[in-house]
């Protein structure tokens, strides 16, 4: 990562179709837009519309048709090709998902969940284990370090998973619908838990959502109509 003044994300007249000829479909269509580290940005429209695409896109799971996508101010994807070899590290040490269903491996703990992340990055045991109870105290879900997923709340499961998404200390989180298995007020808790990662890691934050409980939260909100802001 170079240039510390550079938004964390720049998306630069973005376009990705899927498939060709007769079942083409044109996902993005040309979307730009930036998030400044300490943003909470939300992403919002309507099925179809092309979110999921703008967040896989910024998250390096998928590459565009074409457009660029640089990441505090380093190039990733320009030129029509990936600038980065090593994505899966970029990915782990820059990046952190969290997902709708919080998708922790029910055969693990709430604290080897977690730890998991940090030993991919490459994180002694001992080390992992003492960040991941760390992060699942912050996270107020300390008391539940020892239980399986299956014995979790969904809120509980959802404070662990985002635990899991910042193990690695990443400067951008991308979030699918964090809080529509929640009632109003986990949502809102989980909310000013992402509020205060921006703050505190200076981390910039989008979080696709349908859900109007959270809409006054942001920071803005990019409006996705067919594959263009609105
Ligand atoms: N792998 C794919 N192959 C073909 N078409 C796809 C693929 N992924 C998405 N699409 C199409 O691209 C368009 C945008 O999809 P995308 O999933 O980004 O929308 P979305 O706004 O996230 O929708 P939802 O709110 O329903 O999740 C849709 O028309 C979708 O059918």
């Amino acid at each position: 990562m170079t240039d510390p003044d550079a938004p964390l994300i720049a998306f630069t007249d973005v376009r990705k179709h899927y498939g060709e000829g007769e079942t083409r479909v044109d996902a993005l269509r040309g979307v730009s837009f930036t998030v400044a580290a300490g943003e909470v940005v939300g992403l919002r429209g309507p099925s179809g519309s092309g979110k999921t695409t703008v967040l896989n896109i910024v998250g390096c799971i998928l590459a565009p048709s074409s457009g660029e996508l640089r990441l505090a101010g380093e190039p990733v994807f320009s030129d029509g090709r990936w600038r980065r070899s090593d994505l899966r590290s970029l990915r782990l040490a820059t990046i952190g998902f969290i997902f709708q269903f919080h998708n922790l491996l029910p055969f693990l703990t709430s604290t080897d969940n977690v730890a998991l992340v940090l030993r991919l990055a490459g994180e002694s045991a001992g080390t992992a284990k003492r960040r991941a109870r760390e992060l699942l105290a912050y996270l107020d879900v300390g008391h539940r370090r020892d239980a399986f997923p299956a014995q979790l709340s969904g809120g509980e499961a959802q404070r662990v998973a985002i635990a899991r998404a910042l193990a690695n200390r990443p400067r951008i989180i991308l979030a699918d619908e964090p809080t529509a298995a929640l009632d109003s007020q986990r949502a809102q808790v989980v909310m000013d838990l992402l509020r205060r990662v921006a703050v505190e890691q200076q981390a910039a934050i989008v979080v696709v959502t349908h859900d109007d409980k959270i809409v006054d939260r942001f920071d803005r909100v990019l409006e996705l109509r067919d594959g263009l802001l609105i």
